[in-house]
């Protein structure tokens, strides 16, 4: 395989954009699955910005001119009613990974309809180089409920059902159908929610099957490890989370779900409810989430409605009354920190967090260049799509981290593979921030990074699925395993994860 890696990489390299580098790389993934998965593990910090966010925001946008076959499983609306054979003829018996989005918000770009199956595809490129699940055992999905991209539905090379996006029970009788099949013939699969527009996601009481939403859950448990590891590279102790203030623009789902993963972390070390709660500011389009919008908030935002803040004030606004230690990004409004907040927030802490987190690239709220500037160079930056190290004009080099929630889904979804598990608890997506925030290495330290390094994410996938796999045997949540498998756990999990290598058809001599 050597000289076909060879080949790929320098055919990759001659390609004029990364959007070409995505459509042949589909297509190497086509024609030989282990040649794509092996280059993929080997040359992760090339490849992964290419497979994944950014790119494959754009590989979203363009899916009908760049489609060339089907991979993965499109089920529309026009399907009601056949779901169960539709999912009974995908081909492969040993399904273990699902990854399913309805297209609603792909990354930070909206409705993208039926185009959004570009993030499954490439959600579960992730799972099987990063997590070890083989290829084999993965299943993208799109339900196509329709769309309200007026331009999808003008796009000639459109794939998807060119309809308005079903709304209230019409759409959640589709999703129950789904969910239905699955658990009919898969009924120890692991089933991701993927970009599903906050207004409809709330299937994770989808028992007896084992859901996770990424953007929630995922995207929680990742950015408190960078906030561990980011306090511990300040010199301070993962406690001292207690101790800072968090300005989050962005109350959707992943702007909710990293609020409430924080607040749990807090709580977890010995604050009461209200007083962690008081440590945050939510924002969203309209301005903070205060108490005389209750009536119009979601469960998870009335959370963090508060009493001191007024409906219609501008983030500079709240991060000159609030004094936030830590400000974070899930609006998906590319530019939304300007140099006026990022540096007012340093005005009151030396050493802010800046987590401009939205993806792909142009919708993050700030660069990694900008933070520093603006910050002197003094911020723990950390972003949703990678950038490139910055060098300041006193020829000091900087290393932005990289705060993606694919430092978490793939090893969860090896524990939920190999250990059958039932479901995923939020004492078990702590654990998987804890084990993100130990996986880094000095290098990594030294480097001010406060996420490792992307080429270790197999490792660091490991080390998530151990975490994790230990505390759901404790909770006795493993339909596989139980508490004598603890101590090695380890070497049952790595055992399991699928290496791209080609497989002799005949077995030699000897071995037969
Ligand atoms: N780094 C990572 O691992 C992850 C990053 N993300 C990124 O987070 C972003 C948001 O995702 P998601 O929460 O699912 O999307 P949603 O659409 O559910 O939420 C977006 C939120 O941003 C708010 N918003 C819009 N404009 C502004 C503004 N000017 N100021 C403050 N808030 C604003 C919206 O308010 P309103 O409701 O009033 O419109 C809404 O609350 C995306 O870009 C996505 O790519 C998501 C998951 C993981
Ligand atoms: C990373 C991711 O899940 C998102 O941007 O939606
Ligand atoms: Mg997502």
């Amino acid at each position: 395989m050597t000289v076909q890696k060879r080949k790929v990489l320098e055919r990759l390299r001659r390609l004029p954009s990364d959007i070409d580098r995505n459509s042949y790389l589909a297509e190497v993934c086509d024609n030989n699955e282990t040649l794509f998965y092996a280059l993929l593990v080997e040359n992760m910090e090339y490849l992964a910005p290419i497979v994944y966010t950014p790119t494959v925001g754009q590989a979203c946008q363009e899916f009908g001119y760049r489609f060339r076959r089907p991979r993965g499983m499109y089920l529309s609306a026009l399907d009601k009613g056949h779901m169960h054979s539709c999912i009974g003829n995908w081909p492969q018996r040993d399904v273990q990974v699902i990854v399913v989005t309805d297209g609603s918000r792909i990354l930070g770009l909206g409705d993208l309809g039926a185009y959004g199956m570009g993030i499954p595809i490439g959600k579960l490129a992730l799972y099987c180089a990063a997590g070890g699940i083989a290829p084999h055992r993965v299943m993208p999905v799109c339900l196509d409920a329709g769309t309200n991209n007026e331009k999808l539905l003008k796009d000639p090379f459109y794939i998807g059902l060119v309809q308005k996006r079903l709304r209230g029970d019409a759409y959640f009788e589709l999703v129950d159908e789904f969910l239905d099949a699955i658990r009919n013939r898969f009924p120890d699969a692991f089933v991701q929610f993927e970009d599903f527009s906050s207004d409809v996601i709330d299937f994770l009481s989808a028992a007896p099957l084992c859901v996770f939403n990424d953007d929630i859950q995922g995207t929680g448990a990742v950015t408190l490890a960078g906030l561990f590891s980011g306090l511990i590279n300040r010199g301070l102790t993962p406690e001292s989370l207690k101790d800072q203030r968090f300005v989050i623009a962005g109350a959707g789902s992943a702007g909710t779900g990293v609020a409430t993963a924080i607040l749990q972390g807090i709580m977890k070390q010995g604050l009461t409810y209200g007083e962690a709660v008081s440590k945050f500011v939510v924002v969203d389009k309209d301005g903070p989430l205060t108490v005389d919008r209750l009536g119009k908030l979601t469960k998870e935002q009335s959370v963090f409605a508060r009493d001191d803040m007024a409906l219609g004030m501008t983030l500079l606004d709240v991060v000159k009354q609030f004094k936030p230690t830590i400000l974070m990004g899930l609006s998906a409004v590319g530019g939304l920190f300007t140099e006026e907040i990022v540096r007012e927030v340093k005005v009151h802490c030396p050493q802010p967090f800046i987590f401009p987190l939205s993806n792909p690239t142009a919708n993050a709220e700030c660069s990694a260049e900008d933070a520093y500037r603006w910050t002197e160079g003094e911020c723990i930056f950390a972003s949703g799509s990678p950038f490139a190290p910055v060098t300041l004009p006193s020829g000091r080099i900087l290393y932005p981290s990289q705060c993606n929630n694919m430092f978490i889904f793939p090893g969860i979804g090896l524990a939920a593979s190999v250990l059958k598990l039932k479901q995923i608890t939020d004492d078990m997506l702590y654990e998987a921030s804890v084990a993100v925030a130990k996986s880094l290495t000095d290098d990594d330290r030294k480097a001010g990074r406060v996420y490792p390094h992307v080429n270790d994410i197999r490792h660091v996938s490991l080390n998530v699925a151990v975490a994790v796999g230990k505390k759901g045997i404790e909770s006795g949540l493993s339909k596989a395993y139980d508490s004598t498998d603890i101590p090695h756990l380890e070497e049952i999990l790595s055992s399991k994860m699928y290496n791209p290598t080609y497989v002799p058809l005949i077995k030699n001599a000897d071995q037969q």
